[in-house]
Parts: structure tokens; sequence; C-alpha cells
């Protein structure tokens, strides 16, 4: 299998490729492609690491060589927040980037499948989906939005709080990936009982974590770390459901047929052709019914945003 990671330079990308570099099957190759011009050089530094992952690297304004052949394309290209932004604010110039990589993968990958970190997720993933449709190559069981840090995120926090190890906490996170549009389901967490006041102060933590960490780096960027874990934690689940691994599911932001959204982060089960099932979200308690009402009206709006950026 190839992997391709887009804005392989960056905070996300250089953490993100070091942890592929470990984590892919034995015999994948990982390919790295950033505007930046050390690209080549991360990608160097990376193939001294004894692993059985090939890696090669491509700098400036052509990811041809990069996405040639390429399985499962990762995209981190792009800008980060910065305090006193939304995720939102980022949309002036993530859209443009990512509308032209995705024309690019489009064209050199077109049977890619593709994994969105860059934000706004929740409208460059509609994006991505608009500009795959326009070249007669959007193939929705393999176009993702990764929210799987919001995942990590809540079994993290619910592990802190009840004194347990994470590993053993999972957390179904729906909906999509910015503030009131994250909403954990902790009523389903296994084995493990909530105070109302809790479940509101868990709720509220897991949808602003970002942000958390946004203010603690005082204007050094977001979440790069947590984010390189998360995104490697589906990426290798991908590479391995794409080679034949069966029972793999993972949570993402997908045009599942979601009655209530037309893309919505949701359990999936992953399999040889990207998504093989979208699995049913389960029972809502009804502070969850009631915070998905909530969320709606925004998704639909920030989806709304990248169809009409892309057609109009
Ligand atoms: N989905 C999620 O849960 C998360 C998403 N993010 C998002 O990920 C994105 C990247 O974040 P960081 O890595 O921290 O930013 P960064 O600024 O450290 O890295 C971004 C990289 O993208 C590269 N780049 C810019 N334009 C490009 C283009 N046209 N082609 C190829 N490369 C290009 C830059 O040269 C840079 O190396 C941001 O939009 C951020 O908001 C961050 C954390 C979590
Ligand atoms: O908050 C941000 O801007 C980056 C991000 O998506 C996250 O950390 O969840």
């Amino acid at each position: 299998m190839k992997v391709a990671v887009l804005g392989a330079a960056g905070g996300i990308g250089q953490a993100l490729a070091l942890l592929l570099k470990l984590d892919l099957p034995a015999g994948s190759t990982l390919s790295l492609y950033d505007v930046a011009p050390v690209t080549p050089g991360v990608a160097k530094d990376l193939s001294h690491i004894p692993s059985s992952v090939t890696v090669d690297g491509v700098g400036g304004d052509d990811p041809t060589a990069v996405l040639e052949g390429a399985d499962v394309v990762l995209i981190s290209a792009g800008v980060a927040r910065k305090p006193g932004m939304d995720r939102s604010d980022l949309f002036n110039i993530n859209a443009g980037i990512i509308k032209t990589l995705i024309g690019k993968v489009a064209d050199v990958a077109p049977t890619a499948c593709i994994g969105v970190i860059t934000n706004p997720v929740n409208t460059t993933v509609a994006i991505a989906a608009e500009v795959l449709k326009a070249k007669g190559v959007y193939n929705k069981n393999k176009l993702f939005g990764i929210s799987t840090l919001d995942v990590i995120r809540a079994e993290e926090f619910v592990g802190e709080l009840k004194g347990i190890p994470s590993e053993d906490v999972f957390v179904n996170v729906i909906g999509g990936h910015s503030g009131t549009t994250i909403l954990p389901l902790l009523s389903q967490v296994q084995n493990v009982e909530f105070t109302d006041q809790e479940v509101i102060d868990l709720t509220d933590r897991i949808q602003n974590a970002g942000t958390e960490v946004v203010n603690a780096k005082a204007g050094g960027g977001s979440a790069t770390l947590s984010m390189a874990r998360a995104a490697a934690v589906f990426g290798v689940n991908l590479v391995k459901a794409l080679s034949g691994k069966q029972g793999i599911i993972q949570n993402a932001y997908v045009d599942g047929g979601n009655p209530d959204s037309p893309f919505f982060a949701q359990p999936l089960l992953l399999g040889k052709n990207g998504i093989d099932r979208v699995l049913p979200c389960g029972e809502l308690s009804a502070f969850e019914e009631a915070k998905k009402q909530e969320m709606l009206s925004v998704l639909h709006a920030d989806i709304k945003l990248g169809v009409d950026f892309v057609n109009n």
C-alpha cells in the first residue's frame, strides 16, 4: 500500500509521517508532499529510521509524483488557528488549498481513499466531495473527514476523570468537528456511570479541547502531536482494512446517508473498498438528542459553505 501525506512538512505532517514510518504494515510506501522545500529532507531524515516502510518526499508546487499510485491520501496542508479564532476563520485560506489539492488527487489518484485533516473539516470535506464530483470520480465510500482526535480525547478525558486506563474506554463521538457539532455519546460508554454535571462538563471539555490547546500554545498553532497520533490510528486502520483485515470500525465525518445531515461523523465498518457499511449511531440520551438537534443548523451551514465555494 502507498500512503501519501500532503502538508507533510507541517506540525501535524512531520509527526504523522514519523508515526506512519513506524506503524504502517511492512512493505508499505510513505510518500510526502509539501510546498515547503524542506520536504525531501524530512523524508531523508525518516528514511534513516529502521523499519520496512520506504519513504520519499517532494517539495514545491507539484504533488504528482507523490500521488501516483497512492492508495490512501492524508491531507493536513493549510493554516492552523491562533487564539481568538474559530476553525471557520481558517476557511478563507484553507478552502482554496483543499480545492486545488483534491483536484490533483482526482487527476492523479482518482481511486485513492482520502482523509481530510485540514480545518474547517465540516466544510473542507464538502469542498472535496464537490471537486471530486465535478471531475467525475466521486466515491462517497472513499472520502473521510478525520474526526479521530475527538474520539481519543474523549477516551482520555473519561479515563482521567474515572481513574481507569483510557485504553479500556470507547467513546462514540458523532456530528462534526467544531465546537457544538462535536457530540460525545457518553451515555453509551460501557461500565462507567456519570452524574448529570459530569456529562455537561465532559461534553463541554471535549467540544472545546482544540481551543484548550490553541490557548496553551499561545499563538504557536493548534494541536499537532495528538492530531498526528489520531490520524496515524485512522490511517493505519484504513490501510489494514483496504488490505483485507476484517472487523475494523472507526468513526469519521462522511457522506454516509445519515438523515440528519449530508455529512456526519459516525461509526463505520471499513473494508477493502473504504467504507463497507455505515453503522448506526446507537441510542442517544435526552441530553444528547437535544445537543444533536442544536448542532444541525451549524453543520448544515458549514456544509453549504463548502458546496457553494466550489459551485458558485
Ligand atoms: N481534523 C482535526 O482534528 C485537526 C485539524 N487540524 C488542522 O490541520 C491543519 C494543519 O495544521 P498544522 O500541521 O498544525 O499546520 P502547519 O502550519 O504546521 O502545517 C501546515 C503545512 O501545510 C503546508 N501547506 C500549505 N499550503 C500547502 C499546499 N497548497 N500544498 C501542500 N502543503 C501546503 C505548509 O507548508 C505547512 O508545512 C490546519 O488546518 C489545522 O486546523 C489541526 C488539528 C486537528
Ligand atoms: O482546534 C483546532 O483549531 C485544531 C483542531 O481541530 C483540534 O485540535 O481539534
